[in-house]
């Protein structure tokens, strides 16, 4: 009977749809797993086609490759370590989200997903069938019990699993990040060790997928000698890597042999990297080297040029000061200083003659109006045109730099400065923009591309925010303070509480309802804006799904 047991971990990142490159990224690990002399590779859940697949999983062409991709895994690693690895099982007309365990060349066990999960940004009753809870799987004499994800999130598997004899848990997760997420986990996971008395393994994909970013952090507890739970292993976030936790075998059972413990940087951090992470991965995945964006002289933009330049390189990006005459001499100077502090390229585009051109092609059809907010977004339109025609030209994909705030309440011109592929700040409140400029500009990380020191000017930091399509224009003028606003949409939009409790904080009946008016009034507008990075529970897209034709409005 063997009294040690070597599991290597594969913190790892995949790509949706890449089922060959998936593949060898888990013959890789394998290779480096059996020269370490593991007893068994994991690997996260649905690793053989990236996670979340969406629908392209009902698509049978799609499923039966990814499933004769595990077989054939399994036929090419026959000498060494088994191998644990998360894809999709078909059967008569029933699809399941399953972990495959592959040994000797065979597939030896299949764990079918039984809790599956539904809110927030999940939809898997829609893709999935329920699997009954499957018993554990022996591997050289260890009993493994792998509730897949959500499956751990509940007490029903893991407490059937330890009763039919699993001696330890091994959970493959493909787990977004959101802010603060890692303490949700650790409590379920602590909760499943207290109940079953096993040591539990979370094993956490890495990398960026469409809005959603997977942000590793795996980690081990061991049961606690009173009762509760003890963390002998955590992996650093974000981070990809390959990592060796070592079992045996005890009086009181198998116990994690303690092993690295890797910082857990605070949340501000956290979500910058998610915001960088989820940029750099859409466009290595979707083949985009370069990038361009507006750089208007104010916040937004110069935190978009700042998280593209860590993530891309200052010298793959282009950033664009288009001016008018509304255009202070503040702000181009302010766009030049902070491109020059990034190293990015600056090139300026002069929009009036091109305003001017559109302005007296339509002037038979606009005799006798007044200019009025038309003529602001035919300036921001003609941005967006050129921007455009260079992210044509040169292969850049086009930024947009609309913060939550902003995407909350429709303030952006549809087709004007919402024209874009990605947008890295689409989920971050604008008093949130303020901070994490400053947390920037006092830190640097080894996975930032960008030069350290004060990159974002401090003038630009300090400022009052403004759109500039007419003289003197603040955004202040036509949206409550950014402290109001962002206190009021966390209500309505985090937390969906009722008008008359926002005003029960002390807000203004009437701000509160214009807030509403704009958050519902401007679906529309998100339906058709650029994704970006999810780092709040509520991100606009997957999470919060409401209709563009909506006439209810709550009552104060
Ligand atoms: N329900 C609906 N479904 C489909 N389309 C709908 C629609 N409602 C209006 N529309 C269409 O949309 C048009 C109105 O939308 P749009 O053209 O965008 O214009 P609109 O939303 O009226 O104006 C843009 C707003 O964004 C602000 N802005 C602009 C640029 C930059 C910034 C910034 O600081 O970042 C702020 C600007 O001050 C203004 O408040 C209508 O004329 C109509 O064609
Ligand atoms: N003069 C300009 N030159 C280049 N891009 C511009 C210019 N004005 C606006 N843009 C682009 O349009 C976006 C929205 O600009 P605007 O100034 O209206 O709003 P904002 O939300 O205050 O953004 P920012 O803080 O970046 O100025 C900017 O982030 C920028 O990408
Ligand atoms: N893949 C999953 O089952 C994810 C759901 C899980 N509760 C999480 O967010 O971590």
């Amino acid at each position: 009977m063997t009294d040690t047991f070597r599991i290597t971990l594969g913190q790892l990142n995949p790509t949706v749809g890449d089922l060959p490159g998936n593949a060898a990224k888990a013959r890789e690990a394998w290779a480096a797993a059996r020269e370490a002399g593991a007893n068994l590779l994991a690997l996260p859940e649905m690793f053989i086609t990236g996670y979340q697949t969406q629908d392209l999983v009902l698509k049978p062409g799609f499923t039966q490759e990814a499933m004769a991709r595990i077989v054939d895994l399994a036929r090419d690693c026959v000498d060494g370590p088994a191998i644990g690895i998360g894809g999709p099982y078909a059967e008569e007309d029933r699809l399941y989200n399953a972990y495959w365990i592959l040994r000797g060349g065979k597939v030896v066990a299949r764990v079918l997903k039984h809790e599956l999960p539904h809110k927030q940004l999940f939809d898997e009753w829609r893709l999935f069938n329920v699997g009954p809870i499957s018993g554990p799987y022996s591997l050289d004499g260890l009993r493994i019990g792998s509730p897949v994800c959500e499956d751990a999130w509940w007490p029903e598997v893991c407490e059937t699993l330890a009763e039919t004899g699993a001696e330890i848990l091994l959970v493959p997760n493909g787990s977004p990040y959101h802010r603060n997420k890692l303490d949700l986990r650790m409590g379920h996971m602590v909760a499943r060790v207290v109940e079953t008395d096993l040591p539990l393994i979370y094993l956490n994909s890495v990398g960026g997928q469409d809005d959603q970013v997977y942000d590793g952090g795996s980690f081990v507890l061991n049961p606690g000698e009173d009762g509760g739970a003890v963390k002998v292993m955590q992996l650093a976030p974000f981070d990809e890597m390959l990592a060796h936790v070592d079992f045996t075998r005890t009086p009181q059972g198998w116990r994690a042999v303690p092993g690295r413990m890797d910082h857990q940087p605070d949340e501000w951090e956290q979500d910058y990297r998610a915001m960088m992470e989820g940029l750099r991965d859409y466009m290595r995945k979707s083949g985009f080297r370069k990038a361009v964006l507006g750089l208007s002289g104010g916040i937004d933009s110069a935190l978009v040029a700042t998280i593209a330049s860590d993530a891309i390189g200052p010298e793959n990006l282009r950033c664009v000061m288009l001016p008018s005459e509304y255009t202070s001499q503040a702000s181009l100077e302010d766009a030049a200083d902070c491109a020059g502090r990034l190293g990015t390229r600056l090139d300026t585009v002069q929009i009036e003659g091109a305003r001017d051109a559109v302005e007296n092609a339509l002037a038979h059809l606009m005799e006798g109006t007044q200019p009025d907010i038309t003529e602001e977004n035919i300036q921001s339109r003609l941005r967006g045109v050129m921007l455009m025609a260079l992210s044509n030209k040169f292969g850049e994909l086009l930024l947009t730099t609309g913060n939550k705030s902003e995407v909350a309440v429709g303030y952006a011109t549809i087709y004007g400065d919402m024209a874009g592929g990605y947008n890295p700040i689409k989920d971050l409140y604008k008093t949130r923009v303020f901070e994490t400029c400053r947390w920037r500009n006092r830190n640097h990380r080894d996975w930032m591309q960008g030069p350290a020191g004060e990159v974002i000017p401090p003038q630009i930091i300090s400022k009052p925010p403004s759109a500039e399509l007419r003289p003197n224009q603040k955004d202040q003028d036509s949206l409550p303070p950014y402290e109001v606003l962002d206190a009021i949409l966390e209500g309505l939009v985090e937390k969906d509480l009722a008008l008359k409790d926002l005003v029960a904080q002390g807000f203004e009946p009437e701000t509160v309802k214009k807030v509403e008016t704009l958050l519902y009034g401007s679906e529309w507008k998100r339906y058709q804006a650029a994704p970006g990075p999810r780092i709040s529970t509520k991100a606009f897209w997957l999470d919060r799904r409401y209709p563009l034709v909506n006439r209810w409005r709550d009552r104060i």
